[in-house]
């Protein structure tokens, strides 16, 4: 029978050491639980990203920057035990930690962008060792017997459980990277291979295989071919590098002619379009094998299909609050509005070595933690290339 996963955070609340302006944050006192490990399961600290998106609910009453600097602190002063302590975590709230489902469980400690050392295994660890360098993405559960689990499609079973906010199998919730350390079952745990620099590898786990997995779906790892990237973000940058690396032709589609020269200049894109300009548009009409979208905000869909070839196919990963298409959009051209959603275990590993031999990293912006809410004002103001990704464990020394 497998062992239950499950992720357990930090040991106890205690006053944090760092000052964080009044007003700006509220702690929580009891954001913390005491760990268990079974066997199967390993246990890593690590670096967490950090994307919010939306300011007001980051200072929301219940949202709280302590509980996971409580959490990080809490790590060193465990005494016994061999765990892999924060290092670095990039800041990235999303959908849940704005609570546009309106399911957050409060207190959240949201991150799930994480990377880390294993400090401890349990005693049917079979994949990973003491040491191992490692990433935990955005689920860390799932039923482990349905068709999608059985062909390593985990994120497609029905019962997967998020990082942070969801509920384990155990009933208990879960909480996320901004924490001391995280207790994973191994099957949801990445290696990153050595020499892989540790504050770089946790967007990958999120950021780096939801770009991907399409990419990899719609046969784009074809030299030659045509891509269109929707949104110069932490998804749409990953997927810049990854179509350059593929040998794709690159052309960037972004609201923010800001971005043209770091696009061209620095990620290679190889043309750079300012989606508000109708002629720039009009010049790439049915010119793109594929594009994959990654704004965060609604826009249209129209003038983006308008850009593929026929049988063209777009890949949306943003979560706009909707989707309008008129139908001419995607029967003139047969065209193709496709969907996806992070990536399975073996998609994600394979990401991941991909990564390491093809020397590709996402860009980061290392922080302390007492830049936090410099961060926040720069993040509100899209002036991030493209990962805040705080640095725990230097943040309390
Ligand atoms: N499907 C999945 O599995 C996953 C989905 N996501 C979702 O992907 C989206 C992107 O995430 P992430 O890259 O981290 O976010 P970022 O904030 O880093 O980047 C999003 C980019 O989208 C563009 N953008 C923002 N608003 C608009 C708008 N109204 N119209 C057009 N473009 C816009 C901007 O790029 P520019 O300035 O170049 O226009 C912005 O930089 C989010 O919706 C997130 O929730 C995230 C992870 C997994
Ligand atoms: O089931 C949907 C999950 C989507 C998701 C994953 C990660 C992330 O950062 C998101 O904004 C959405």
């Amino acid at each position: 029978m497998p062992s239950q996963a499950r992720v357990l955070l930090g040991e106890r609340a205690r006053p944090h050491p760092v000052g964080v302006p009044e007003g700006r944050c509220r702690a929580i006192a009891d954001a913390n639980r005491g760990g268990r490990r079974e066997e199967g399961e390993v246990v890593v600290i690590a670096y967490v990203t950090f994307v919010p998106k939306a300011r007001d609910d980051l200072f929301d009453q219940q949202f709280s920057w302590p509980a996971w600097l409580l959490n990080a602190r809490a790590a060193t002063a465990v005494p016994g035990q061999q765990m892999i302590p924060l290092e670095y975590s990039p800041l990235t709230v999303s959908t849940w930690t704005r609570n546009l489902h309106h399911d957050s469980v409060y207190p959240l400690v949201p991150g799930h962008e994480i990377a880390g050392v294993v400090t401890e295994v349990g005693s049917d660890v079979m994949d990973f060792k003491l040491g191992d360098h490692v990433a935990v993405g955005t689920y860390i559960n799932s039923c482990r017997d349905c068709d999608n689990c059985n062909s390593l499609l985990e994120n497609h079973c029905s019962n997967f459980v998020f990082t942070f906010n969801g509920v384990d199998t155990d009933g208990t919730v879960t909480k996320g990277g901004y924490s001391s350390h995280i207790v994973v079952h191994e099957r949801y745990c990445y290696k990153i291979p050595d020499g892989y620099p540790l504050e770089k590898a946790a967007p990958l786990a999120c950021a780096g295989i939801t770009v991907y997995t399409p990419m990899i779906r719609h046969n784009m790892n074809q030299p030659g071919k045509s891509l269109g990237v929707i949104g110069l973000g932490g998804l749409g940058h990953m997927a810049v590098k990854f179509g350059k690396a593929f040998g794709l032709n690159v052309t960037v589609l972004s609201t923010s002619e800001s971005k043209r020269d770091e696009a061209i200049n620095l990620l290679g894109a190889d043309n750079f379009v300012v989606s508000s300009d109708k002629n720039q548009m009009e010049s790439l009409k049915n010119s793109l094998d594929f594009i994959v979208d990654t704004a965060s905000g609604d826009h249209p869909f129209d003038p983006y299909l308008a850009l593929l070839k026929v049988r063209g196919v777009m890949a949306l990963v943003g979560f706009p609050g909707e989707i309008r298409v008129h139908p001419a959009s995607l029967n003139l051209g047969a065209r193709t509005l496709s969907g996806s959603v992070v990536g399975g275990t073996k998609d994600t590993q394979e990401m991941i070595n991909f990564c390491a031999v093809n020397k590709i990293y996402p860009n980061v912006e290392v922080i302390k933690i007492d830049y936090i809410n410099e961060a926040l004002e720069r993040l509100v103001n899209r002036d991030v290339k493209y990962r805040f990704v705080i640095d725990i464990e230097s943040s309390f020394k």
